[in-house]
């Protein structure tokens, strides 16, 4: 089937900031969740970009309230195994041909990756509603997406790419944007020493960023 945009809707309007998740060490996986699922960001994207990715998402699926993706999304092998890892959406890079042949057959949504209005309208006749404007700061940021409102005006983003907290409140006051991912949320040094109250607060700030 197209894009089930009502599920993706519910999904997305949970919270504005979707953390984007790079994880190998299983045993981060549910602290982290937890803080960010405490810092009101329960919402997750869990990049298919580590060996040990599936199992980081079947540890995070069970943490209670979390709502895990996966992300890097690149085939239909990609797509069946987030399935199996309990994801209940799924982000891609791009909008390939045969990665959006590959969705119709999956029963979970995909949230594509677009850079461009020809993009965005071949996702559109495609039946999606929902696209990733990736990456957003490379390919000129939140002006760009201000600029589509009007003529893609059906369409709604959720930027993703050389995001922080300050460019995230600027997107986010855009009509068309439902929210937007990044992983300033974690840093690399709080992961590394596992400091779950720096990501707990720095998601709790990132949950306020709607104005
Ligand atoms: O692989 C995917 O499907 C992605 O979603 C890529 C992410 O958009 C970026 O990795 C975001 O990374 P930052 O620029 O660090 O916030």
């Amino acid at each position: 089937m197209p894009q089930d945009t009502a599920a993706l809707r519910s999904i997305l309007s949970l919270a504005p900031v979707v953390p984007v998740i790079i994880l190998d060490d299983v045993s981060q996986a549910r602290p982290l969740a937890e803080a960010l699922v405490a810092g009101g960001l329960p919402i997750l994207e869990v990049t298919l970009r580590t060996p040990n990715a599936l199992k980081v998402m079947e540890e995070m699926a069970k943490v209670t309230g979390a709502i895990v993706g996966s992300g890097t999304v690149r085939n239909a092998l990609h797509m069946r195994q987030s399935v199996d890892a309990g994801c209940r959406f799924m982000v891609s890079p791009g909008i390939s041909p045969r990665i959006l042949d590959a969705a119709d057959d999956i029963g979970i949504p995909l949230l594509p990756g677009i850079a461009t209005p020809s993009e965005a309208m071949t996702a559109s006749e495609r039946g999606y509603g929902f696209l990733k404007f990736f990456p957003a700061e490379a390919n000129g940021g939140a002006p760009v997406l201000k600029a589509l409102a009007s003529p893609l005006a059906d369409i709604t983003f959720c930027p993703t790419g050389g995001i922080d907290a300050a460019k995230a409140k600027v997107y986010l006051g855009l009509s068309n944007v439902i929210c937007v991912g990044g992983s300033w949320i974690m840093p690399a040094d709080a992961l590394a020493t596992n400091d779950w109250a720096r990501i707990e607060t720095l998601a709790r700030e990132a949950s306020q960023l709607r104005g």
